[in-house]
């Protein structure tokens, strides 16, 4: 197990550019199983979630051309479906929680699919039903073994029908829109998610030669066609990297801009931060960041405590959250998180209590943080990071420490951000990973 040892206190000071969006990449990967004709992708990010998707669609047959460092040809022409039952896959799969968005993909072309429980940070319930309620609305059968392995499969083709999902699922609709996009007949898909990896995603099974129309809405209307072509696509940058970025500035008190940020994609992202009174400059399409001693958090109107809270897009993506918590540590005044969607996800506070910040953990939902204003530093310690985005989180707060601290299990973070410690490093931070 990797760790890094972080001397805290540097200012940093600098350019960066954020990496291509992981939970895009995710999406449009297991999308190039849709076509036997070339797909170029671009601004694929050198993560370990990605290397391992890339790895395990090699395994299943597609061939896999590295043109340039962040860009692939994919060619899904002979793909062995026997690889499906091997040991191998399941346990590639089990690593990462994009492969269940392997299901849409391989039903709607070859009719059957299957999967162990797929992988992903350990943050509470992550239920699937939306994905398999949706498949089997398509026409689609589940066969469960125990209660991790899912077997499905087609008689004959899938059939378009009208869904209302349970719960708008990221990775479901993805599923339920990539089998759509090759069933007989229309689909509508009502309470569809929509981030920008769900836009990304249709604008490109679009260019392939999907009908897909209410792109961006939570109403998507989906005619089948026979096949899907090839296409050319490149990712967004990573907005969680951005918010990340933005939040590590604003705490170790550091002037940074990022750049090429694609400001108009990244929603209710910038104005959250600035509600904790983070300044944000836009100069062109990037994010400046002045160096600031004191951020304030805003109140509402009546002068009462704000709430932080994450919602399904357009609303405040939950991946942010644990972001936006440690930078409230350093803030003047207090703010409530709450984290709706998962029930595990704040349990990291722990460790920000034992580096001195103010924290009353309310329940598995809801933290209250009570802003130091920078009067008190928080100071170094040993401590394990629990999932991609809580580890990112203690890496900024170790940033903004006084003293040495170690973050174990950097694997985690290794998931989702690339080459984190070099591109830090090259601020200005003092990273080692040992
Ligand atoms: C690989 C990938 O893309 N992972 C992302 C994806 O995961 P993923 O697609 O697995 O997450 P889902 O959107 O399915 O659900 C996230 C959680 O929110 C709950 N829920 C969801 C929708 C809803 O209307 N009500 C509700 O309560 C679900 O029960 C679940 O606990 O979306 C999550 C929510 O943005 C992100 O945190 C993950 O980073
Ligand atoms: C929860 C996340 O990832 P995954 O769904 O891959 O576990 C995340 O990216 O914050």
């Amino acid at each position: 197990m990797a760790a890094f040892e972080v001397r805290g206190g540097q200012k940093l000071h600098g350019e960066i550019i954020p990496q291509g969006a992981k939970n895009e990449a995710l999406q449009i990967l297991c999308a190039v199983l849709l076509s036997p004709e070339p797909i170029t992708i671009s601004n694929v990010p050198n993560i370990r979630d990605v290397n391992k998707l890339i790895e395990l669609l090699r395994d299943l047959g597609v061939k896999v051309g590295q043109l340039a460092p962040d860009t692939y040809m994919f060619q899904a022409e002979d793909v062995r479906l026997d690889y499906l039952d091997t040991p191998q896959f399941v346990a590639q799969a089990r690593e990462l929680r994009g492969s269940v968005m392997l299901l849409g993909p391989l039903l709607a072309r070859y009719g059957r699919a299957q999967l162990p429980k797929p992988g992903g940070d350990k943050i509470g319930r992550r239920p699937l039903d939306t994905h398999f309620v949706g498949l089997e609305k398509l026409g689609a059968h589940l066969t469960l073994e125990g209660n991790d392995f899912y077997r499905m499969h087609v008689d004959g083709k899938l059939r378009g029908a009208s869904m209302l999902l349970d719960e708008a699922s990221v990775t479901g609709t993805a599923n339920i829109v990539m089998a759509a996009v090759l069933a007989e007949g229309t689909t509508t898909i009502y309470n569809a998610a929509c981030e920008p990896y769900l836009q990304q995603l249709c604008k490109m099974l679009v260019r392939m030669g999907a009908n897909i129309q209410g792109i961006g809405s939570n109403l998507l209307t989906i005619e089948g066609v026979e096949s899907l072509g090839g296409t050319e696509h490149r990712m967004l940058p990573d907005m969680i990297e951005i918010g990340s970025f933005i939040g590590l500035a604003a705490m170790t008190g550091s002037e940074i801009t990022i750049k090429d940020c694609q400001i108009p994609e990244l929603g209710i992202i910038p104005d959250t931060f600035r509600k904790l009174g983070i300044q944000l400059e836009f100069r062109g399409d990037d994010i400046h960041i002045p160096a600031q001693e004191h951020y304030e958090l805003a109140t509402y109107l009546d002068g009462s405590i704000l709430t932080v809270s994450d919602h399904t897009w357009p609303g405040f993506t939950p991946d942010l959250l644990s972001i936006i918590l440690v930078v409230a540590t350093q803030a003047k005044g207090t703010v409530l998180i709450h984290q709706k969607m998962f029930e595990s996800r704040l349990f990291f506070v722990d460790k920000l209590i034992d580096m001195g910040a103010q924290i009353i953990l309310c329940d598995p939902h809801r933290a209250t943080v009570i802003g130091l204003d920078r009067q008190k530093q928080l100071h170094g310690i040993t401590m394990s990071s629990p999932d991609i985005r809580a580890g990112v989180a203690l890496l900024i707060a170790a940033l903004s420490a006084d003293g040495k601290s170690t973050i174990l299990n950097v694997e985690q973070i290794d998931r989702g951000y690339q080459n984190i410690d070099e591109r830090l490093n090259a601020l200005g931070a003092d990273i080692r990973r040992v």
